[in-house]
């Protein structure tokens, strides 16, 4: 992916037509296959200057892909006659160097910490253990079993990174799964288990937080079980997984 900038100087009684001309050349913009995503700023300091970016799938893909492609056309139609406006335009490689902040906050801290996902756990293995379809996995689990579960989703839902520090991280937990053989069956009930608990237990019920728990959790189960498979050779070695809220952050009503 490349990130091209594009800086304007537009004078202030033409802003209004640069916008509305932007914002017709946003469809086809949006409709080209190149093109990853784009934002139009303008400046607070000095309304004059406006910056927009858009990712590209790569420079060739915009250069080439997109200039001759089928949406270029009413793309430039648009925006041409700002082009002596422009003060740069160039592509720029991204560095590791992003994240995310702290407005929203994490499904760790929403689900209310280790202790909360540790009382999710113990509730939860107390039914696993009932369940005759899961007993033949479980019935030999070391008694430390949930709360090491409750340790690896607090570092998968961004809390502190105890799994992968006092535990050996993704490393060790794979290794667990090799070689049990779940079923689909024994997958679904474990799912299911898991949900009944988290009712149990009143981890938050918003619709936001339960619709990432759950994607996680079908991820997680899903991976396990085809891991789980005889002759299964997955990557013993890779990063922790870490979830987030997806396309739906937390509801937090305005003030
Ligand atoms: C999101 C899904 C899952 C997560 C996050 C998860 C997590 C874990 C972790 C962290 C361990 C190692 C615990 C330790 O360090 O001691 C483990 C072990 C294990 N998991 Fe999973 N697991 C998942 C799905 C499943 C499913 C679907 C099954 C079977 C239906 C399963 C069966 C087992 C078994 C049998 C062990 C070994 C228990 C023992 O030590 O005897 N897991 N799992």
């Amino acid at each position: 992916m490349i990130v091209e900038y594009i800086r304007y100087r537009i004078d202030r009684a033409k802003a209004e037509e640069f916008e509305a001309a932007y914002a017709r050349a946003a469809v086809p913009l949006a409709a080209a296959p190149q093109c990853v995503d784009f934002e139009l700023s303008r400046c607070v300091d000095e309304p004059e200057c406006y910056i927009l970016r858009i990712c590209w799938t790569s420079a060739e893909d915009h250069s080439q892909g997109f200039r001759s492609g089928e949406h270029f056309p009413a793309f430039f139609a648009e925006i041409k006659p700002y082009v002596q406006q422009i003060e740069e335009m160039r592509h720029y490689e991204r560095t590791p160097v992003r994240g995310a902040g702290s407005s929203v906050p994490t499904m760790y801290d929403w689900a209310g910490g280790t202790e909360a996902l540790e009382n999710l756990t113990k509730v939860f293995y107390g039914k696993v253990l009932k369940d005759e379809l899961l007993i033949p996995l479980f019935e030999h689990m070391p008694p430390d079993h949930p709360t090491w579960v409750a340790i690896w989703l607090s570092e998968v839902f961004r809390g502190p990174d105890r799994y992968s520090q006092e535990r050996g991280g993704y490393h060790h937990m794979v290794r667990q799964h090799l070689g049990k053989a779940i079923t689909e069956a024994q997958r679904r009930r474990w799912a299911t288990l898991l949900m009944d608990a988290a009712d149990e237990v009143g981890l938050p019920a918003d619709p936001e937080f339960r619709a990432a728990f759950a994607s996680y959790i079908e991820w997680g189960t899903r991976i396990a079980l085809a891991n789980s498979q005889p002759g299964a050779t997955p990557p013993l070695e890779a990063p922790m997984p870490h979830w987030g809220w997806g396309v739906a952050p937390p509801y937090v009503p305005s003030k």
